[in-house]
């Protein structure tokens, strides 16, 4: 077939007229022949039954009818008219009902002809129809038959601007006939032997339609393949082509500072994941390419410390680090934890937010660029433009899914020579998804909890069970504990919710008076500088109840905290609860969490809460999450190609998605630029996918 009549503009379709081609473009997006053929059905209805109306039950979803049309009237009601057919088969009668669309719809019918109608059936005192398809009993024996009838997506809010179901099956089954059905192959013969695919014709056909399910199994299974296959195929490739490309600084001594602090300041024996992932990253640092890495890690499993010895390498290499973290809480912490530890070293490190003073700014620019300071840590505020380093050899990104890829790029040109980039979450992605999210950067996981950790109970209570939970804090006070009571602070409902806030701290403060018990309260609507002085204030044992909404969420570390009190459990998303959990069960007691929720709860909630309960591990948190939410509303998916899939689905098809990017792997491995014979096909339609972006634009 020639390629260029994919191209056609689909105006030139039998059956497409003006109206129609305006249609198709402005709400499908369909310009040409290949987007129609590209646009996949997203499920299918069994044509093989045909239903009498004496059969049909009154929850009947869709059915398949025979019969003739006796009579015609147009009813008139108080919102407007009606046209209701009779329609009859051996069996029974039955009404058809258009709301819409009467004169055109009167003038084709035909009167006793054999029609097959197909719909949804209404009953009321007897059986109905609203718009339903019809066909001619003898057109219908004409067309081209498929046992499963494919249903396309959107064509539903279409419907009444004339653009059916049906007429998009036709105007599929027309471009069929002018193509003969013969489209060029786009996996190489190796891949269609080795994975036993079916070709992209007998594919195409199938998924439109479907010879049997067999066959559409197989025509599902080819398409979402080579969508996953390509994808992978893109992010891999360009992974390696960076490693290639890219140089990178060289560390390649492992000096005093990395070997003293491990001998001599590290306060505890690392984790076997630990040791691995500081490995994986040794490994990039001296492979003269740039490294551009992961490091995913469930709450408290130790990440920073893995930061800490790679930034003592790259000091060690004559090189400056930097840290940038989402908050100001957070870049304090990070501050105050990682001086403590190299305090004796003799490393020169800062602190640099939003809140630094002009003087410290100052003294802090000019060290950065004499190169006296050694480690920058902070928020923003290091990505602006006025921050010069002498020569930044590695930066470290803390929760990388507050910063955007722009962001990380402006880290990139700190230097003429990009830094090593580390890029450290907390937020448990399954593996499947960050290997699409992240194909670009290598991941590193710690998969261990440090020992001696005890996994923290967790609990559901309803409010009002509130007096004993109260009682259960001042037990856990007495013991020397310190407790969170986290509320929800979303921002659409930010007043309201900022109200809860103050309602449910007076409360606290009433049940828990003064001066036996000290509470911090933490909002965002403070200023940074009495947030800090608050949160100082817990961090230092001064205070026995921290308030707080999610400003907390991420990172903060106060080991004595063992109890984490939610409010308002139930309008927390699951990876949120997950992390505000994290924030307890860092020491060395016993830890718990308790959900409290009223007693009305939808079917998602008590999902979330019941896995909450079920398990601590953030992996399988976030499978569930996925399930619950689809990956468009995990963090980070957004700017990412995922969503756009056309046939696979990320969660649905993770099978898929391993064996594509194996064979991506693989291909790629062998053949990193696909020059060879056997993967031409493959090198074409990969450079129709970087001319085009949508992988579905390169079928020809
Ligand atoms: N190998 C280890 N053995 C014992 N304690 C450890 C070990 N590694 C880290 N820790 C301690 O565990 C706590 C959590 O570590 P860290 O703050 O680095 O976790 P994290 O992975 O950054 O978690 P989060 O994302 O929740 O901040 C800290 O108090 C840290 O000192």
């Amino acid at each position: 077939m020639n390629p260029s009549l994919l191209q056609t503009p689909i105006d030139y379709l039998k059956g497409v007229g003006p109206n129609r081609a305006d249609l198709l473009r402005k709400e499908l997006g369909i310009h040409t022949y290949q987007d129609l053929i590209n646009l996949f059905p997203n499920r299918y209805i069994d044509k093989t039954r045909y239903y009498k109306i004496n059969e049909l039950q009154r929850n009947n979803a869709e059915v398949q009818i025979i019969g003739k049309i006796t009579h015609i009237k147009t009813v008139e009601q108080q919102k407007g008219k009606r046209l209701v057919a009779t329609f009859m088969d051996e069996t029974g009668q039955m009404e058809l009902v258009w709301f819409r669309g009467h004169k055109w719809i009167r003038e084709s019918l035909k009167i006793n002809q054999p029609y097959v109608i197909f719909g949804k059936t209404n009953w009321y005192n007897g059986f109905s129809m609203p718009h339903p398809e019809m066909e001619l009993l003898a057109d219908h024996e004409k067309s081209l038959r498929t046992a499963m009838q494919p249903v396309y997506p959107s064509t539903e809010k279409l419907t009444n601007k004339g653009i059916t179901n049906r007429v998009v099956n036709k105007l599929m089954q027309q471009l069929f006939v002018e193509t003969n059905g013969k489209f060029y192959e786009t996996l190489s013969a190796e891949l269609l032997e080795e994975q036993k695919l079916i070709s992209k014709s007998k594919a195409l056909f199938n998924i439109h339609f479907p010879q049997s399910q067999e066959l559409l199994s197989k025509a599902q299974y080819r398409l979402k393949f080579e969508e996953l296959f390509y994808i992978q195929l893109q992010l891999i490739s360009k992974n390696l082509s960076r490693k290639s490309k890219i140089k990178g600084f060289n560390f390649d001594q492992v000096g005093t500072l990395f070997n003293t602090f491990y001998a001599e300041h590290l306060p505890f024996e690392l984790t076997n994941a630990q040791k691995r992932v500081i490995k994986e990253i040794r490994n990039d640092l001296g492979s003269n390419a740039q490294m551009n890495r992961l490091l995913q890690g469930d709450v408290g499993s130790g990440k920073t410390i893995v930061g800490l010895m790679t930034m003592l390498l790259a000091i060690d290499n004559g090189f400056q680090a930097c840290l940038v973290a989402p908050t100001e809480i957070l870049a304090q912490q990070h501050y105050n934890g990682i001086e403590a530890l190299v305090k004796e070293l003799g490393v020169n490190i800062k602190l640099l937010t939003g809140s630094s003073k002009a003087s410290e700014r100052k003294e802090i620019h000019d060290q950065l660029e004499n190169g006296e300071l050694h480690i920058l840590i902070g928020t923003h505020a290091v990505l602006e433009d006025k921050v010069q380093f002498k020569n930044l050899g590695l930066a470290i990104i803390d929760e990388q899914h507050r910063f955007g890829v722009a962001q990380r790029a402006k880290l990139w040109h700190k230097n003429a020579i990009p830094p090593h980039v580390l890029v450290m979450t907390a937020t448990p992605i399954p593996r499947t998804l960050a290997m699409s999210l992240y194909g670009d950067l290598d991941i590193s996981v710690i998969d261990e909890l440090p020992p001696g950790r005890k996994s923290i109970k967790t609990v559901h209570r309803y409010d009002s069970n509130r007096l004993k939970v109260f009682r259960f804090i001042k037990d856990e006070i007495k013991k020397g504990r310190q407790i969170y009571i986290v509320y929800p602070l979303i921002q659409e409902s930010e007043k309201l919710d900022y109200k809860d806030l103050m309602d449910g701290y007076a409360s606290i403060e009433r049940e828990f008076p003064k001066p036996e018990y000290q509470i911090s309260i933490v909002h965002g609507q403070m200023k940074s500088s009495d947030k800090d002085y608050e949160m100082e204030r817990f961090v230092k044992g001064e205070t026995q109840i921290m308030v707080a909404t999610t400003v907390i969420e991420v990172g903060v570390n106060v080991p004595n905290a063992s109890v984490m009190i939610i409010e308002s459990a139930e309008r927390f998303g699951l990876s949120q609860l997950h992390q505000l959990r994290g924030r307890v069960g860092r020491g060395a007691e016993q830890s718990y969490c308790i959900l409290m929720t009223g007693h009305k709860l939808s079917s998602d909630s008590k999902t979330r809460l019941e896995t909450m309960v079920g398990t601590n591990d953030g992996f399988q948190i976030a499978e569930v999450d996925l399930k619950l939410r689809g990956p468009g509303d995990l963090m980070g998916t957004q700017q990412s190609g995922v969503l756009n899939l056309k046939i696979a689905d990320i969660v649905k098809d993770n099978d898929i998605l391993k064996t594509a990017r194996y064979y991506a792997v693989k291909t790629l491995k062998e053949d990193q630029n696909l020059m060879l014979e056997k993967n031409k096909i493959l090198r074409y339609t990969y450079q129709q996918l970087a001319k085009h972006k949508n992988i579905w634009n390169y079928i020809s």
